[in-house]
């Protein structure tokens, strides 16, 4: 899977997850931020867009109303839709400013993929077509978790995977650098959401990063991290919106950001005050938060909280072994631990493909999973019931990060994540199955 580099300027590549669209105007703001970096840098310019945050948990939500088991090439069909609207509505955006940019569509991001449909792994990267649209010097704006098979069909690239085309464009581009947006100040020592004492990580080694999203942190794609290591690209975790101008929304990142610095623990390395974050200076005097990067940099103790997960108890270590592989030849995310005498493991709620492999399971309603893991890479499990999971998290947080402090005090009200009232326009606005899970986090 060595991408086929393209030659002349090393473009920028740039990618908004679905954080940056929770209304309307989000494809405004990213529209004009876009043609800002691009002036600024003059170089080639690629954003990847994901689906409207909710869009694609509704489509799923409404697939799984219909049938059981529906095909995986039905679920791609249907799953991807949500980034191509993106696609199509940020060009709009772009096209207001009067900037033409290049709607890309699966078979333009020069991914090549093979396996289930539904979840599909990138093979190859040839960045003939992109190129080609580049050349005229407008924007291209890339479908995010898209890509095509052997056949030229669309396919999807499993749940949460427009990280991974982001990093994947940038290798194949030759780009050393994928930026990406999200609603949090960058990769954090816990997600800053549940835990607000969470300090920002100025660096993280790739596999610290890897580990945590291995462990359920939904904070970068394991797979982008995979191909990020292997192509040299490193990784820039930015918040987004943070001080674009009137009527720019500010988000989590921006109210962590503006938070006194916390001191931190000596040995813990790369772990930044806020202060330190936002560092980076623009010209003109605009404060730049510098975010998180991901390459060379060190490991970090941090509290991964499982809440899109569910636990599953089995009658013996080698049963939970079976199921966990077999989970995992899926492309599913599993977490084996043991808790209270029970043999357990977590699996994405909901995930397309698990249901099969989990007989003989029996599901632990309504808990959830707290994991620490140490800088010297040991992980420490306890499962919780879902609504101690985030005071169960602030205190391994303090245990992991003493002088940041925080498991006693009161917490301040938790921001409210954003989903795009725009997700139904799809599916409709009704409830697609009452007992269908959702994406997001249940709060
Ligand atoms: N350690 C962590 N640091 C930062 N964010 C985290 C962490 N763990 C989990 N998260 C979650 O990751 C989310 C960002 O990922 P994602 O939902 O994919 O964003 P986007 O929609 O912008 O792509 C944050 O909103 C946060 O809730
Ligand atoms: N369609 C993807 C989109 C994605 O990767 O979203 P985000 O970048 O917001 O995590 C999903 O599974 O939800």
């Amino acid at each position: 899977m060595t991408p086929r580099r393209a030659p002349g300027r090393r473009p920028l590549v740039l990618k908004f997850g679905g954080s940056a669209f929770a209304d309307l105007d989000g494809y405004h703001r990213v529209a004009r931020y876009a043609v800002r970096r691009s002036a600024e840098e003059e170089r080639p310019l690629v954003v990847v867009v994901s689906a409207m945050s909710g869009t694609t948990g509704r489509l799923q939500q409404t697939l799984d109303a219909l049938a059981a088991d529906p095909p995986a090439s039905a679920a791609a069909m249907l799953l991807t839709t949500g980034e191509t609207v993106s696609v199509a509505l940020l060009t709009a955006a772009l096209d207001a400013r009067g900037v033409a940019a290049h709607p890309i569509p699966a078979a333009g991001t020069g991914l090549l993929a093979e396996g289930p449909p539904d979840r599909a792994t990138v093979t190859s990267a040839d960045a003939t077509a992109l190129s080609r649209a580049l050349a005229d010097g407008r924007i291209a704006v890339v479908p995010g978790g898209q890509a095509v098979d052997a056949r030229g069909r669309t396919v999807m690239l499993g749940r949460n995977s427009s990280d991974l085309s982001a990093v994947a464009t940038a290798a194949m581009l030759g780009a050393d650098t994928c930026e990406l947006f999200s609603d949090v100040p960058g990769v954090c020592t816990a997600d800053p959401y549940l835990v607000p004492e969470a300090r920002t990580l100025s660096r993280i080694s790739y596999e610290g990063v890897r580990r945590m999203s291995r462990h359920g942190a939904k904070v970068v794609h394991e797979g982008a991290v995979r191909w990020a290591e292997r192509a040299g690209v490193r990784v820039w975790c930015r918040p987004f919106p943070w001080g674009e101008g009137e009527g720019a929304d500010i988000g989590v990142g921006e109210r962590l950001r503006t938070e006194p610095e916390g001191r931190t623990e000596p040995g813990e390395g790369g772990v930044a005050g806020d202060r330190a974050v936002e560092g980076e200076r623009a010209e003109g005097g605009e404060p730049r938060a510098v975010g998180t990067v991901v390459g060379a940099g060190p490991e970090a103790a941090a509290v991964v909280v499982h809440q899109g997960s569910d636990v599953w108890s089995f009658r013996s270590g080698r049963e939970r072994r079976a199921v966990a592989g077999r989970l995992r030849a899926e492309g599913l995310p599993v977490t084996e631990f043991d808790t209270a005498g029970e043999i357990c493991l977590t699996v994405p709620t909901g995930a397309r493909g698990a249901a099969r492999h989990l007989n003989g399971g029996r599901r632990l309603d309504d808990l959830c999973l707290v994991t620490a893991l140490r800088a010297d890479g040991r992980a420490d499990h306890l499962a919780v019931p879902r609504s101690e999971a985030a005071a169960e998290a602030r205190r391994r947080h303090a245990a992991l990060y003493p002088s940041v402090g925080g498991a006693t005090a009161q917490p301040a009200a938790p921001p409210v994540k954003a989903r795009s009232p725009h997700s139904d326009v799809l599916v409709g606005s009704g409830p697609a199955s009452a007992s269908a899970p959702d994406d997001k986090r249940v709060d």
